[in-house]
């Protein structure tokens, strides 16, 4: 290999002047029926899902929160403005590296000098011979065997899925976990439905009884077959049973739940009074929210169903006004929500009728458990839920929390956990040497992967390091983590989608949901510490069939992960083991030594206009309530569900609890002894806790009769059961040939009790032929 030779791997994968890399075909791949999804297809039907909110379309200065946050700074700026005084701050530089022995700087060790200088020997690099003695040494040990295409980890997979290959769509219902106990098997055959999804295969949307206005939208997006988690989910989701779905990153699982979302609600009554809030999906993080919303709207272009979208960063106020609307569909991130649940009196859940968790195993765990408690007591029980994730649990007991009704369990080819499409590739980090992750990243980045590359990083202040180590380099990025604001956050993605940005520091914000198709790449800086995480992240890449690579820097801290990351590899030649050349990785660190003192010079830059920005904004405040002092206080006060310290502290306590098993409802069930809730409960007086309208009939009826209690209640009772709207119904299911039986007017899906209403006949009643004039009335 000549010295300045380019990154190569094991098994010699060509690479092309451009840097790509062109994959060897080993003998023993199988043809992945990649025609499952159309690799040629293209999802960003008309672009960016933000362009709407950054340009033009949605008001976008509206929506973004102004005045509570100094305006952002720009990285690039400060680069380009420190490039301009660069002999100045040269200057400055070495009066501080004179004054600072150690790392005062803050910085986190992006490489080192001092290991550096010892030898080679022992660095990340991992010739040839290197990787035999370690397969001699640890047969055991995934990294040296993972370039080894014999190797049983990845001759199990590609057994595992042969066998799953003809089962992946009807499967979906059966048990994937062989490591059950007996007991927690009885408990899943209790909890599910056994009704099998139905063993029809949906070859095409047609077959599907969709309503014209989605087939419609379906065709200009070029969805011509369902995707298996289509196919079986958009069946079941019609009837109105609750759902539990898994399939692997990229399979198309947004619209698995929006189709039918947006068929049952064609179905809803119309007019002012019947005006309600009937769906809403909840997603762990804002941009996936956006992206939620982008897709509803499209897929609901020829409707006249509103969407809306409730998300922390934005204006409350645009939210509001959004939200008086009574909009059909609510998509959310959980913290947002409850404030306008409690805020915005015009906003209520109780006509819901949907409720869908994507990302669902992230939103049952961590800090989300207390709000996602809150939000499901504000929804009525009879509705309809469907939980959805790439890594979706089947435990039972992580799943009572949300009080699913029978759920059908929607697993497809539940073994296999990755995209077909996707290589997973692993560099070897060597104890003592993980100061040369950063030094690994530039080679990478430098030499092989040059666009399209989203780099995921353990921590906020990593990712904003190596922007602006990036920025010094003159390579594009931009970041993408919680420091920022919305609209930074929104920008860069925006960027980084439209390819103006060729690389994205981000934390694991990104990692669940984020559809870009032009992510080629995933860099792991650093392995996650939970499988779950890894697969999020490496599904970035490789989405909708098409093709697309992972590289994760593994430390031997890591070696658990990555063996389990390997088992459920798509396949045995879709496993590599990178080697980084040790000369480059010298040069890289040499080069960010070198460059230690302007990494500090930019950081301290940043810090002193963000104290500028931030003096500057409270003159402001301090202006702003001089002059409008009456208005702000006569404002009511909102109140919060819970400050940030109580998050944090609702955070550890539900990660205690998902990490050590404890997993009975006791974090969310107000009722359960000792829980906040309860404790709360106590400290309350008798009005709090309580709406406005409930504390006004409480005081009313503090002088009433218990007579006069019960006629008032009787009349309050009756009023609201006259306003609210009409539960939406469950599209009826085509006629057999022969004819349908008569009592079997609309099969045996829920809410099949709303279907007799008086004045609402028709409701849920497929049109016949020769009905089209009433149909056109109908519908819009
Ligand atoms: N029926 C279809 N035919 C072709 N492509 C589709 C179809 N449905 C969805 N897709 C494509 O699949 C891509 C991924 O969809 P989506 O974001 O819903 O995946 P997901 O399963 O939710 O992924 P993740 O688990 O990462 O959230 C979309 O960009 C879209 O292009």
């Amino acid at each position: 290999m000549a010295p300045d030779d380019f990154v190569m791997t094991l098994d010699s994968e060509e690479e092309s002047p451009s840097g790509a890399i062109k994959l060897s075909k080993s003998s023993g791949s199988k043809e992945v029926d990649d025609a499952l999804l159309d690799p040629a297809f293209t999802f960003d039907m008309s672009g960016d899902p933000y362009i709407d909110l950054i340009q033009g379309g949605t008001d976008f200065t509206d929506l973004v929160k102004s005045g509570s946050k100094p305006d952002p700074i720009s990285v690039d700026d400060i680069i380009a403005r420190r490039k301009t005084h660069s002999s100045t701050r040269k200057r400055k530089h070495h009066e501080d590296s004179d004054n600072s022995g150690d790392r005062s700087d803050g910085l986190e060790p992006l490489g080192s000098q001092a290991e550096e200088d010892s030898t080679d020997e022992g660095t990340t690099v991992l010739e040839d011979d290197e990787a035999e003695d370690d397969q001699s040494e640890d047969d055991d040990d995934p990294l040296a065997t993972s370039d080894d295409t014999g190797s049983e980890s990845d001759n199990a997979s590609s057994h595992e899925e042969k066998e799953s290959e003809s089962e992946s769509m009807a499967s979906s219902s059966e048990d994937n976990s062989a490591s059950d106990t007996e007991v927690q098997k009885a408990r899943k055959k209790a909890f599910f439905s056994s009704d099998a999804p139905s063993s029809e295969q949906h070859a095409s949307f047609l077959t599907m009884n969709l309503s014209r206005p989605i087939l419609k939208a379906l065709t200009s997006l070029g969805f011509h077959t369902p995707t298996p988690i289509q196919a079986v989910t958009i069946p079941v989701g019609l009837m109105g049973k609750d759902v539990v779905g898994n399939a692997v990153t990229g399979s198309g699982k947004t619209a698995a739940f929006i189709i039918p979302m947006i068929e049952r609600l064609l179905y809803r009554d119309r007019g002012k009074k019947a005006a309600a809030t009937r769906c809403l999906v909840l997603v762990p993080t804002r941009e996936l929210a956006v992206q939620c919303y982008d897709v509803g709207k499209k897929l609901a272009t020829h409707t006249d169903i509103q969407f809306c979208l409730i998300v922390g960063g934005l204006s409350l106020k645009a939210q509001e006004v959004a939200l008086r609307a009574r909009p059909d569909v609510v998509i959310a991130t959980p913290g947002r929500l409850i404030d306008h649940l409690r805020n915005s009196p015009a906003f209520a859940l109780d006509a819901l009728d949907i409720l869908v968790l994507d990302e669902a195993d992230r939103m049952l765990s961590d800090g989300f458990a207390d709000e996602l408690g809150e939000i499901i007591k504000a929804c009525p029980v009879s509705r309809q839920t469907m939980l959805f994730s790439a890594t979706m649990t089947d435990s039972v007991d992580e799943l009572v929390k949300m009080s699913l009704n029978k759920p059908v369990r929607l697993f497809v080819d539940p073994k296999r956990s990755v995209a077909r499409g996707l290589v997973q590739e692993f560099v070897r980090v060597r104890a003592g040497r993980e100061a040369d992750r950063s030094a690994l990243l530039l080679a990478l980045c430098t030499r092989t992967f040059k666009s399209g590359v989203i780099v995921f990083l353990r921590s906020k202040k990593l990712a904003h390091q190596l922007r602006i180590v990036f920025g010094l380099l003159g390579l594009s990025c931009e970041e993408l983590h919680g420091d920022l604001t919305q609209e930074q956050r929104l920008k860069a993605l925006h960027l980084f989608r439209d390819g103006r940005v060729n690389f994205l520091m981000a934390t694991d914000l990104a990692s669940r949901g984020l559809d870009i198709k032009g992510i080629q790449t995933v860099i792991n800086y650093d392995m996650p510490s939970q499988l779950s995480q890894y697969l999020h992240r490496v599904g970035r890449t490789a989405r909708a069939g098409r093709k697309g690579r992972s590289i994760t820097l593994v430390g031997e801290a890591d070696r658990k992960v990555l063996k389990a990351a390997i088992k459920r590899a798509a396949g045995e030649d879709q496993v590599r083991h990178r080697t980084i050349p040790s000369e480059l990785v010298t040069k890289w660190s040499k080069k960010l030594e070198s460059l230690k003192h302007e990494i500090t010079g930019v950081l301290q830059d940043e810090k002193e206009e963000k104290q500028l920005r931030q003096a500057e904004m409270e003159v402001k405040k301090g202006q702003n309530l001089l002059e409008h002092e009456a208005e702000i206080y006569a404002r009511p006060a909102r109140t919060w569900f819970q400050s940030g310290k109580d998050k944090q502290h609702s955070e550890a306590l539900s990660k205690r609890q998902y990490e050590t098993n404890f997993q009975k409802d006791n974090s969310i069930n107000p009722s359960t002894p000792g829980s906040k809730a309860q404790v709360e409960k106590r400290k309350r007086d008798k009005f709090s806790g309580l709406t406005r309208r409930a504390k006004r009939r409480k005081l009313a009826s503090e002088g009433e009769t218990k007579e006069d209690r019960k006629a008032t209640d009787a009349a309050i009772r009756s009023a609201k059961k006259a306003a609210r709207p009409a539960r939406i119904s469950v599209p009826n299911k085509p006629p057999p040939r022969e004819g349908r039986p008569k009592d079997d007017k609309l099969g045996k899906a829920g809410f099949s009790h709303d279907q007799g209403r008086k004045g609402n006949r028709r409701e849920g009643i497929r049109a016949k032929r020769g009905d089209a004039k009433i149909k056109g009335r109908r519908r819009r």
